[in-house]
């Protein structure tokens, strides 16, 4: 635990160890940031560090056997590591009533939210936090988020999840995977890999989680951070956010940071470490944050899609058949993420761990 101020360890008391969530601070009424929230200043993202003409890739998938598609991904993969789709297939309604779901669910009284706080919860598969890592954190994020875990056997506890929302979380997993399996097809084939058998399927997809990302209104979205600098430990992650914005990602100059302007019906890809790293370098994790909102609370709904914990990872043979030298040592995935979350959200240092 990090030494706190008074004040600073009663916030934490009520919004981590009592379960309140930064979501419980916000409707107590507070009308400041508590100084657990304010970021040094050269942490907060200024506005002269923003590319204002600058944008990501907005991709046309409604033919995915177009070759000028397949190319559009691949290279959006490599050089921006981010790029948002559209005409994907996934219907407007899932992803309306996703979004719905999102806010019902942190709609509940405080003590119905609650019962699903991590540690209280009545199954493994559902979580509610709040920040990233707040055990390690001198500033917290202004976020709570619930994570579903999606996985077969995850499906089991279904009767357990919040009646508010499940089903909308079940539709959208189920009708985004055939999307995320396509990308996924795609960007291996690119490198070598020409069939996703079940060797690979353990290391790309085995394991999805579900975000509800929840970010109230801020008295002061200056000071503070959504989610501070990170990129996703996945190997594809894929991002619905709501018309509100405020999403960042690095630029290539690697300084800067490009706004993502919410496109009604879109929906955001990005490469993770695990595709980073199976690729050796092919594709780029690219770091990314999320600036508090002054006005409105905002909802993004990412699923990541995860490597089971045992799975060993490294560049792929494929990538290596060449002569190519590796740029990763091997890792049991499970170490990685265990690393990613003993830290705050800190860049792209995670990497480093494995870098050769
Ligand atoms: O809220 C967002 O738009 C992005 C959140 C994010 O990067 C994450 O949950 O990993
Ligand atoms: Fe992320």
């Amino acid at each position: 635990m990090l030494p706190r101020d008074q004040n600073s360890q009663e916030i934490i008391d009520f919004v981590v160890n009592k379960g309140n969530g930064i979501k419980g601070l916000v409707d107590s009424g507070i009308e400041t940031v508590p100084e657990l929230y304010i970021l040094p200043v050269e942490e907060r993202l200024e506005p002269s560090k923003i590319l204002p003409h600058e944008s990501i890739p907005v991709i046309d998938v409604s033919n995915w056997d177009d070759p000028k598609v397949k190319e559009s991904i691949c290279e959006a993969a490599g050089k921006w590591g981010f790029f948002q789709i559209i005409n994907h297939g996934v219907p407007s309604e899932v992803l309306h009533a996703v979004k719905e779901a999102a806010h019902r669910f942190f709609g509940l009284p405080n003590k119905e939210r609650n019962k699903f706080w991590a540690g209280n919860s009545p199954t493994d598969t559902v979580a509610l936090k709040t920040s990233f890592a707040p055990q390690a954190e001198a500033v917290l994020e202004w976020r709570d988020f619930l994570s579903f875990r999606c996985g077969p056997h995850d499906m089991e506890s279904f009767p357990s999840w919040p009646p508010v929302c499940r089903d909308e979380v079940v539709k959208y997993i189920e009708s985004a995977k055939p999307v995320i399996r396509k990308l996924l097809e795609i960007l291996l084939k690119e490198i070598k890999v020409t069939e996703i058998d079940k060797a690979r399927e353990y290391e790309l997809m085995t394991a999805p989680v579900v975000y509800f990302n929840y970010y109230p209104r801020c008295p002061n979205p200056d000071l503070t951070a959504g989610v501070l600098p990170h990129s996703d430990i996945t190997s594809i992650s894929l991002l619905l956010q709501d018309d509100n914005g405020g999403f960042y990602v690095r630029a290539t100059d690697g300084e800067s940071w490009i706004h993502v302007p919410p496109i009604d019906g879109a929906l955001v890809i990005n490469i993770g470490d695990v595709l980073q790293i199976m690729s050796n370098d092919r594709y780029k994790s690219i770091e990314h944050r999320v600036v508090a909102n002054g006005s409105k609370d905002r909802v993004s709904i990412p699923i990541f899609m995860n490597p089971r914990p045992d799975a060993i990872l490294g560049p792929l043979p494929e990538v290596l058949e060449s002569g190519e030298q590796p740029l990763y040592k091997e890792v049991v995935y499970s170490d990685y993420f265990k690393y990613h979350l003993s830290k705050k959200h800190e860049g792209k240092k995670s990497m480093e761990f494995v870098r050769i």
